[in-house]
């Protein structure tokens, strides 16, 4: 990991950066457009301050959370991204082990380079969620939801901000198409082939309906961004939302997730927890975060830093500084848990 270990997320993105194949950085890294979104997901929380309550002799925080797809020791998950075999050649068998290591949740990518029963094989104390673009082909998409079903997984996170691929500049520029040969997408086999993921803009609230038929596991929506949806939601039988915009790689100019958390948070009104990723670089992100209303947050680039920066080391410590991280902020906002922080908490800074 170089002359010294990285010790923020930032500095491992600038090791993974010098290690990776520059059109791997690019598809890692890159957004969709002119990455306006990509950037206001950080920005975002830049512009927002924690105000701290203090002499409430709060003691050491406890950091767990509570989630309809189990319990995590932090609020902190593992986001689904793809491909973590061009980060580090044991891919996800090296995130789930660095998840279980730090006692957090995995949201296994539907477009893993590792099938979905090898990494729960590997890393037998990680708790897994399964994310699935739900296929036009539902009998495949049922066979994919019985797979993670059977490999142990208990939720389903079903992505629906992807009608379409985003239009992504940066991953055209630097020269990244198609995984190398060797590497596949191996929650798609089917029988002798690979089938590829389909996105397609005729999946509708009806195709939520039949999963929810489908399966017992608990359904999170990822990719809400706009209240009347997250009212949907909740009328097809969802038991999770996760506000996401795909970390920027979707549709550019939707706005920053943290920007938007709390008009969801109103109209979820408490009826199911609420999770956001994206532009999460710190301990006090997730602060801000869950101060607006989210039960707990979710990493995707961060992950994949650490991954190929050192492995499963690395990733571990990814995980493991922003659980110090956040224990250290909650202690000094005066918290004796992660469920005594507030909106009052949270100001806008300028
Ligand atoms: C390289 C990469 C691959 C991704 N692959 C998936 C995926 O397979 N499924 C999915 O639902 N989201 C995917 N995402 C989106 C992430 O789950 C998450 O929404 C996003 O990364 C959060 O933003 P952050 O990277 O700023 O933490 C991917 C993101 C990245 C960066
Ligand atoms: C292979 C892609 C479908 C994974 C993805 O969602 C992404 O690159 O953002």
């Amino acid at each position: 990991m170089g002359v010294r270990a990285p010790e923020t997320l930032h500095e491992f993105e600038a090791v993974a950066r010098g290690r990776l194949d520059p059109a791997h950085y690019g598809y890692f890294a890159g957004g969709a457009g002119d990455e306006v979104t990509l950037r206001a997901n950080e920005a975002a929380f830049g512009r927002l301050a924690l105000v701290p309550r203090v002499l409430r002799g709060a003691g050491r925080p406890r950091t767990g959370v509570t989630l309809p797809g189990g319990r995590a020791a932090m609020p902190v998950l593992v986001a689904p991204t793809a491909f973590h075999r061009l980060a580090d050649p044991e891919g996800e068998r090296a995130t789930a082990r660095a998840a279980a290591a730090t006692g957090t949740i995995m949201i296994v990518s539907m477009a893993a380079t590792v099938a979905v029963e090898e990494v729960a094989a590997v890393a037998p104390g990680a708790t897994l969620w399964f994310q699935l673009y739900v296929q036009p082909d539902m009998a495949f998409t049922e066979a994919v939801v019985r797979r993670a079903e059977a490999a142990g997984c208990t939720a389903l996170v079903v992505t629906v901000d992807s009608p379409a691929r985003g239009l992504r500049e940066r991953e055209r520029h630097s020269g990244f198409h198609d995984l190398p040969a060797g590497l596949c997408c191996e929650n798609l086999r089917d029988g002798g082939r690979v089938r590829p993921i389909v996105m397609s803009p005729e999946i509708s609230w009806e195709h939520i309906g039949l999963l929810r038929e489908i399966t017992a596991l608990p359904i999170v929506l990822k990719g809400i961004l706009h209240p009347a949806d997250a009212r949907l939601a909740l009328d097809h039988g969802a038991a999770a939302l996760l506000v996401s915009n795909h970390g920027g790689r979707q549709l550019d100019a939707v706005p920053a997730t943290i920007d938007v958390l709390p008009e969801i948070v109103t109209a979820v009104g408490g009826a199911v927890p609420v999770l956001l990723d994206g532009g999460i670089r710190c301990g006090t992100d997730v602060l801000k975060a869950l101060a607006l209303g989210a039960a707990a947050v979710a990493v995707g680039r961060p992950v994949v830093w650490g991954l190929a920066a050192g492995g499963e080391r690395g990733a571990a410590r990814v995980l493991e500084l922003l659980r110090t991280e956040v224990e250290h902020a909650l202690t000094l906002c005066g918290c004796a848990s992660v469920r005594d922080l507030e909106p009052s908490m949270v100001r806008r800074s300028c």
